[in-house]
């Protein structure tokens, strides 16, 4: 391996309290909001065909029109109360908010711009109602930031002059100002997920991501940050140029899950999810496939049984409230979770071979397996194959009332669990009770 002044400074996964928690909590909501929900998709009559929260970045979409959409930002119908219920009803134990997306608008009256909440009809600070809200609801809040501003005068994807330097130099400065301003009138938050860390400016400069990251935590200390903030000296993102993730969780997963547990090397992660193909920011128009509850919920499960951590992203209207789709997916979820949430929270990779019906869980810690059915075998037929040593005294539905089934042994540690009956229009979800042989 190469010396690296500022490559991974921890080898292996945070042991804390504040990480076992976020380990613990497994079903987050991400929340994209901003002055791209105002347009939803559409300019002028014409569709744009991105994601909702790039329209900025649209030619047709002149940036001046778009800069100057603050004016009209006034969500009459926002009621933080009920956003946090509805996220609770789901399930959901943390929430991810957009303070700042690319275009560079303030969700918070932030005193280091002029381009924020205050200026805008609505002149109320979004963030702290939010917060208070969801923590009132016993879920942790998580703030999305990104460094990409196309708003402020002195970003640069690239600088190319000196006085490019200096202007991203001044820059650097902004966004040191606007995470603190942020961790001190939200101490109650989390961690931070950054976004838009891509760019050469930022790509080239892994000692400022790496000194950012400490500051934050001397101001903040246990801040739970994502591997997508950092880069080392060399330019390397989210692993270090010795393969070392910098960062408390592997945050590149971004519309895709890994396939397998070895593609997670290890490490924590977090999947975070659209429901249509690719809108972040609220769309009036969903084209393409839109992922169903069911459809979700097998990545949650299938996430949680590689220990990862899984977001489903919401796009609020400009006007506050949800679209129909999204509320439908909460409630379906919700009443999924009810049932079956004992699979989840907590719940981790089992080291059971993988068969076709779907998913095993184990509770960490315990001898508790769940098997988590998304796919039935027209047979009835569950196949379970357990490791060396293992025995399996029980099996039960979680559903009330709880069906028990009678394992058929075919063989060492191989069993065959029957379904009774085969319609089911959700994953079921079966709790095992396993014994080692010691
Ligand atoms: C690309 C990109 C951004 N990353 C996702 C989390 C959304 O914020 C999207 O706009």
């Amino acid at each position: 391996s190469i010396t690296l002044q500022h490559g991974a400074h921890r080898i292996g996964n945070r042991t804390d309290a504040g990480m076992a928690r976020w380990r613990s909590l497994r079903l987050g909501q991400f929340i994209h909001w901003g002055l791209y929900a105002i347009p939803g998709g559409e300019w002028k009559g014409k569709t744009y065909n991105g994601a909702a929260e790039w329209i900025r970045s649209w030619k047709e979409m002149p940036q001046a029109e778009y800069d100057n959409l603050y004016k009209q930002f006034n969500p009459v119908n926002y009621q933080p109360e009920q956003w946090a219920l509805q996220a609770k009803n789901m399930g959901a134990k943390y929430m991810i908010i957009t303070t700042k997306h690319h275009d560079g608008f303030c969700l918070w009256p932030s005193k280091y711009s002029r381009y924020t909440v205050a200026s805008s009809p609505w002149k109320k600070d979004i963030i702290g109602p939010m917060v208070d809200a969801y923590n009132k609801n016993g879920i942790d809040v998580y703030l999305y930031f990104s460094i990409i501003d196309w708003n402020h005068p002195d970003w640069r994807a690239s600088p190319k002059t000196p006085a490019d330097s200096i202007a991203y130099g001044r820059f650097k400065v902004f966004v040191k100002n606007q995470l603190q301003e942020l961790l001190t009138k939200y101490p109650t938050i989390k961690g931070f997920w950054f976004d838009g860390t891509w760019d050469d400016s930022w790509k080239n400069d892994g000692a400022f991501s790496d000194e950012l990251e400490q500051y934050l935590q001397k101001i903040h200390p246990g801040l739970i940050i994502g591997s997508r903030l950092r880069a080392d000296e060399k330019g390397a993102r989210h692993f270090d140029s010795n393969g070392r993730l910098m960062g408390d969780y592997e945050q590149g997963w971004e519309r895709k899950l890994p396939e397998k547990i070895a593609d997670i090397h290890g490490n924590d992660w977090e999947g975070v999810m659209t429901i249509p193909e690719n809108q972040w920011g609220y769309n009036a128009r969903w084209a393409g496939h839109i992922k169903s509850a069911n459809e979700l919920i097998e990545m949650l499960v299938k996430s949680t049984s590689l220990a990862g951590n899984f977001v489903i992203n919401f796009g609020p209207k400009s006007d506050g409230t949800f679209r129909t789709e999204e509320v439908q997916r909460m409630q379906e979820i919700g009443q999924w979770m009810k049932v079956n949430g004992a699979a989840i929270y907590n719940g981790g990779y089992a080291g059971f071979e993988k068969q076709d019906w779907g998913y095993y869980i184990r509770k960490n810690g315990t001898d508790s397996v769940f098997m988590v059915v998304c796919n039935v075998p027209v047979s009835g037929d569950l196949r379970v194959k357990l490791p060396q040593q293992t025995t399996l005294t029980h099996a039960a539905t979680l559903e009330n009332p709880a069906q028990a089934i009678t394992p058929e042994v075919t063989g060492k540690n191989e069993y065959f669990l029957r379904l009774e009956t085969k319609n089911f229009h959700t994953p079921v979800v079966i709790l095992l009770q396993t014994s080692r042989n010691t």
